[in-house]
């Protein structure tokens, strides 16, 4: 009966029906657990696995915590949010993998409406409920109702504009989502197909989708929740095609949320790895000649008016792409959350894992003290600093260029385009690629979904296209590159992140006077190289661009656009590096915080001159000897890194809840996590699996059958 009984019945009804039979049928630990209940628990959580580890830091982590943050209000809020949300069972995610797309969905909106009362019911203020939403850590309509919608009309919309739909956005009457990516075209945004076509008879646009391509396709939150998008699309007025423009559009009823007539719109179905970005609703819309007023077009930047005449304001056109600059570098500034998170998780394990060196019945190795895994790690820990710091960095340019936007000085617009494109660029590549190494810094563990990686993976990798594929990012700074080059010979100085190109003739010529390994702690011979390098590597492609003599500029960009993407690669590293030199020069109190950051700079640096030497060879910048000193100083860095590893990462201040991964619990306690873990699969909700009846018994008994009659 037991056996071949219905395989249907839980194990949990079983324990409870039967304890004996139970217990020696479930897996010892559990039985331990379950018999000593939750004090056994409690008792385990309060033993440190990592104690030994904090007990070698040699800095004040408390402040660290600070520089990271930001400020002591910072590390303050963003401590009582995290453990808001930790302590809330609407919040709960540890099961989030295991849920159908249709549970998961509506589990993501329980969240967003819950974590909505939750704002109102406690008075959050904007910085509060930001945090809140970025600990509940589900991807959802709202992050493109606040991160996009909202600023595309604060953007584009006129005063009036904003003043309609900027408060039926802030109490959630409407919810809205950003339309501009199509079936056919998403990085070329003057290739929409979308129309606009103003009807001067009845004073409306009339929006319509002429192609199956021109479907829109992508925008998160449009699938399923959304009752307004910012739609971009080909205004026509007067017979006359003017370009994108973007245009409030209402797509789905507020009575009963159906789809207003003429309006077709759904989710574009699943997308990679369980769980992750599967809780956004990415939709499909088309278009079939639907007519809205004309002030619902977006009109800070031109206007249309009643007679149906075109009217562009005294402004760069490339204004209009500002909702994607702003995300561009909110984007920035999550990358060194996805980063931390995933690192906090390999270094927290790599302590307490061991393997090998034990012959003499001694203790084993802890796998962070081979040598290869800190040569793999540690420069994923010093790069979560450096795009910290210079995350911190570009959110002060872009709120700077703002400014001197709304006091009509459009000097900086190529700068703050230039940067934003090209940081969202390199930090999202190199965080996907990290956050799969410190999966495999993690073993067969890192593997499982407990783990938290996969799902990490998951919803990051995508970060690398949207807002602008990386690398069509990337030829935009190369673009910016080869104009400042080529306006060098004419004596213009460049100015900003650029500014260091002014210095061609000594950058074109400089040989670096590193002598020993410890030279390459000196932070002007750092500079110096990545200046030379960045520059000299920009001044070969533009000299091999015009060398094409027979070639128009345009065909010798396009022949010449892998080496131009390096070249880019390089100037974003030489700003990363810049950023986080600038920030170690800066008062940074606590004991010993100024010295492990300036380590972690020195190891960003160095690991990105080793792992780029080929170009700083190639350009003649410094010698394979210096090469050589640079990789023997980074292996000394390593060394000092070492004992200051899990307090680094303590730094971020992660709760177990937000990390979500028993192999990064703050406590260590790693294996029964592991354990526990595993027996709340769906697969172990049974002893003996569905399907045993229909597939495996025939078969065994086919074979057993076989068997006999030998
Ligand atoms: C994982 C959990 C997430 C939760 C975290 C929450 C964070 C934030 C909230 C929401 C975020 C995340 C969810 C994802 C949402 C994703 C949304 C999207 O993907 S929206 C769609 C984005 N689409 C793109 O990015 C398209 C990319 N393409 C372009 O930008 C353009 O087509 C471009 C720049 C490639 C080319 O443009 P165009 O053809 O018009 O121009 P040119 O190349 O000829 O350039 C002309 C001229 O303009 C300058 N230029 C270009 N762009 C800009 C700009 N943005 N600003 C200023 N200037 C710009 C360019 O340099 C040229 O200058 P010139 O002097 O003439 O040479
Ligand atoms: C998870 C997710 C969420 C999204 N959310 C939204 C949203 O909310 N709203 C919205 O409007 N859109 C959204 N998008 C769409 C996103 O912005 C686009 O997918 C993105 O801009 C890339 O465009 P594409 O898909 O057209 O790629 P393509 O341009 O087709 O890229 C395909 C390949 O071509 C290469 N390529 C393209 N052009 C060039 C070039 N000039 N030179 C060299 N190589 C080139 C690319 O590098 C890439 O390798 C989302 C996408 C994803 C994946």
């Amino acid at each position: 009966m037991w056996r071949g009984g219905s395989n249907t019945r839980t194990c949990k009804r079983r324990f409870f029906s039967s304890p004996t039979r139970s217990r020696h049928h479930r897996p010892p630990y559990i039985c331990r657990l379950h018999s000593r209940g939750s004090q056994h628990l409690k008792a385990m959580a309060e033993v440190d696995h990592l104690a030994a580890e904090r007990a070698t830091a040699r800095f004040d982590v408390e402040e660290m915590k600070v520089a990271w943050a930001g400020s002591r209000h910072a590390v303050h809020v963003a401590d009582r949010m995290a453990r808001l949300v930790a302590s809330d069972p609407v919040f709960r995610k540890d099961n989030r993998t295991m849920l159908s797309r249709k549970e998961l969905f509506k589990d993501t909106l329980r969240k967003a409406a819950h974590a909505w009362k939750r704002i109102v019911e406690l008075r959050l203020t904007e910085e509060e409920a930001d945090l809140l939403r970025q600990y509940v850590d589900q991807p959802g309509y709202v992050d493109l109702h606040w991160g996009m919608f909202v600023p595309a009309i604060k953007g584009q919309g006129t005063e009036e504009q904003q003043h309609k739909w900027l408060p039926l956005a802030y109490k959630f009457q409407i919810i809205g989502c950003y339309a501009q990516t199509e079936l056919g075209h998403g990085s070329n945004v003057q290739g929409l197909e979308t129309t606009a076509t103003f009807d001067p008879k009845t004073d409306e646009f009339v929006i319509h989708s002429p192609t199956l391509t021109s479907s829109k396709w992508w925008p998160g939150g449009l699938g399923k929740a959304s009752t307004h998008a910012v739609v971009y699309a080909r205004l026509i007025t007067e017979g006359k095609d003017y370009g994108i423009h973007g245009f409030i559009v209402q797509l789905r009823s507020l009575e009963d949320h159906s789809p207003l007539p003429g309006v077709t719109l759904g989710d574009i179905g699943g997308k990679f790895g369980s769980g992750a970005y599967n809780s956004m609703d990415n939709g499909v819309l088309r278009f079939d000649h639907v007519r809205i007023p004309r002030d619902q077009m977006l009109m800070r930047l031109s206007q249309v008016t009643r007679e149906g005449k075109y009217v562009h304001s005294n402004v760069p056109k490339q204004l209009l792409y500002g909702t994607m600059v702003y995300v561009r570098q909110s984007i920035v500034a999550d990358a060194s959350k996805a980063l931390s998170r995933a690192v906090c998780i390999a270094v927290r394990y790599s302590a307490v894992r061991k393997q090998f060196g034990s012959q003499d019945g001694g203790p084993e190795t802890q796998v962070l003290n081979y040598k290869t895994q800190q040569s793999r790690l540690f420069p994923l820990l010093a790069s979560a600093y450096a795009f910290r710091f210079v995350g911190d960095w570009l959110n002060w340019l872009y709120t700077d260029v703002t400014q001197k936007l709304e006091a009509k000085d459009f000097s900086t617009l190529q700068e703050a385009h230039a940067c934003t494109a090209g940081l969202k660029a390199v930090t999202t590549s190199v965080t996907a690629d990290a956050i799969e190494e410190c999966r495999k810094l993690c073993g067969g563990h890192g593997y499982l979904n407990s783990s938290g990686l996969p799902e990490l993976f998951a919803v990051y990798v995508p970060a690398c296209t949207y807002e602008g594929d990386n690398v069509v990012l990337l030829l935009q700074v190369a673009r910016i590159l080869m104009k400042t080059v080529s306006q060098l010979a004419s004596g213009k100085q460049p100015v900003g992140t650029m500014a260091y190109m002014g210095k061609v003739q000594y950058l074109m010529q400089c040989k670096s006077a590193v002598s020993s390994a410890e030279d390459w702690l000196n932070p002007d011979a750092i500079q110096e190289a990545f200046e030379a390098r960045a520059l000299r590597m920009a001044v070969n492609c533009a000299q091999n661009i015009s060398q094409a003599a027979s070639q128009e500029e345009a065909a010798g960009f396009y022949e010449r656009s892998p080496d131009l993407l390096e070249a880019a690669v390089a100037h974003i590293q030489l700003i990363i590096v810049t950023k986080f030199i600038e920030k170690v020069h800066q008062e940074i109190p606590g004991h010993g915080v100024k010295e492990q950051l300036q380590a972690l700079c020195n190891v960003y640096a160095l690991y990105i001159l080793h792992k780029h030497l080929g170009d700083f060879l190639a350009t003649g910048c410094i010698t394979p000897r210096q090469g050589a000193l640079a990789n023997e100083q980074l292996g000394k860095l390593y060394a000092q890194v070492r004992p200051n590893a899990v307090a680094l990462v303590d730094a971020f201040n992660y709760t177990d809840h937000y990390l979500g991964s028993v192999l990064g619990r703050y406590d260590g306690d790693v294996y029964p996590a592991l354990y526990e873990e595993a027996w709340k699969d769906p697969l172990n909700e049974t002893v003996v699996p569905e399907g045993y009846h229909e597939y495996l018994r025939p078969l065994i008994k086919q074979q057993q059958l076989k068997l006999s009659r030998l």
